[in-house]
């Protein structure tokens, strides 16, 4: 896959020499739903003996519109596994976006004729409440008007889950809640945070049940308080560690400390301080509890661990 950077204005010597079918979207978490899109490209490309490309954007383009930030915006997934999930989808060409003022202001004639027809889209492939403008002027029925005959343009229905859309945004609600099984079942695949080991209180030990303390890459969504079965990886290793996952503020141990991502795996017994680490979040298993001593905690953590262990065994 060939990943092509375009901040406007892009040089058109960056544009591959040939006719695309070319989907488009933010494709925040690449989702079920993002995943039609996709494979509805991917199949015309295949027919048409045409490269897919995708066109999405650096950072989220909504956020110029509502309170929150660039910085404090988090993502689903953030540009490095997009651009995994991407190629594994079978993309040729995945075309990041800078989404800066120049294309907030842009028209939509000028961001069709720029990164669509400029971009040799011979096909245009998006979901139906793809906008690429303000969206009183730029929708996908409008597309046409914009399009004026030079690509056809295929409008993907909703992938719908229990009668209601597959959408990033009931994604994000899923998690905070600790809706682990309904995030992972409209992901098509279990969700994955990223980050770094840390040296915590070195408590976990004492308890019988180290943790990996990890801080997560900043701006990567991380699931809301509570206890989960997870998988661990190791950067540059190959096997998944099975593990359980607390997060939340270790309230039994005081009462203002800061909000933690720990990890008991189960046999693993190493020193991986400053390592990067993929967790797999696969079941919610309960809320925290700020428990009257450490005895209680540790005959907790014991029966989390043999939930956890039966869990995972079933997978
Ligand atoms: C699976 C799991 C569940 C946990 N549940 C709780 C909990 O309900 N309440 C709590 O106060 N701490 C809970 N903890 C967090 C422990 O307090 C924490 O791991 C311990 O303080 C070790 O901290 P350290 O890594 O900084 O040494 C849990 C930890 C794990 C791994
Ligand atoms: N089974 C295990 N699960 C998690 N971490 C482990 C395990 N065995 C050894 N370790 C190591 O022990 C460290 C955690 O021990 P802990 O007492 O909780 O210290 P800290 O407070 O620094 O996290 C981890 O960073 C990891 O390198």
């Amino acid at each position: 896959m060939r990943i092509i950077r375009l901040t406007e204005p892009y040089d058109q010597t960056q544009i591959p020499n040939s006719d695309v079918v070319l989907a488009m979207g933010f494709f925040d978490g690449v989702h079920r739903g993002h995943q039609r899109v996709i494979n509805v490209a991917r199949k015309k490309a295949h027919n048409t003996h045409l490269p897919l490309a995708v066109l999405t954007f650096d950072i989220y383009p909504k956020i110029f519109f509502t309170d929150v930030t660039k910085d404090s915006m988090c993502y689903l997934t953030l540009n490095q596994e997009k651009i995994e999930r991407m190629e594994a989808l079978g993309v040729d060409i995945l075309y990041i976006v800078t989404f800066d003022e120049n294309l907030v202001y842009m028209p939509p004639q000028e961001f069709i004729d720029k990164y669509a027809v400029a971009l040799r889209a011979r096909y245009l492939v998006a979901g139906a409440d793809f906008t690429y403008g303000p969206p009183a002027i730029a929708t996908m029925p409008l597309l046409p008007e914009y399009a004026q005959g030079r690509f056809n343009i295929m409008c993907v229905n909703h992938l719908c889950d229990g009668g209601q859309k597959v959408s990033s945004t009931r994604i994000r609600q899923a998690l905070a809640t600790g809706q682990m099984t309904e995030a992972n079942r409209l992901l098509g695949y279990h969700y994955q945070v990223h980050g770094k080991v840390v040296h915590g209180f070195q408590r976990g030990r004492e308890l019988g049940f180290p943790t990996l303390n990890v801080l997560p890459w900043a701006q990567e969504r991380i699931p809301g308080d509570g206890v989960y079965a997870v998988r661990v990886c190791l950067d540059g290793e190959s096997t998944w560690y099975q593990g359980m996952a607390s997060i939340g503020n270790n309230e039994t141990f005081g009462n203002d400390l800061a909000r933690t991502v720990e990890i008991n795996l189960f046999n693993f017994n190493r020193q991986v301080y400053g390592r990067q680490v993929t967790v797999e979040w696969m079941y919610y298993l309960r809320p925290m509890i700020k428990f009257d001593g450490i005895d209680e905690l540790i005959c907790q953590l014991q029966a989390d661990r043999a939930r956890s262990r039966k869990l995972l065994a079933s997978l």
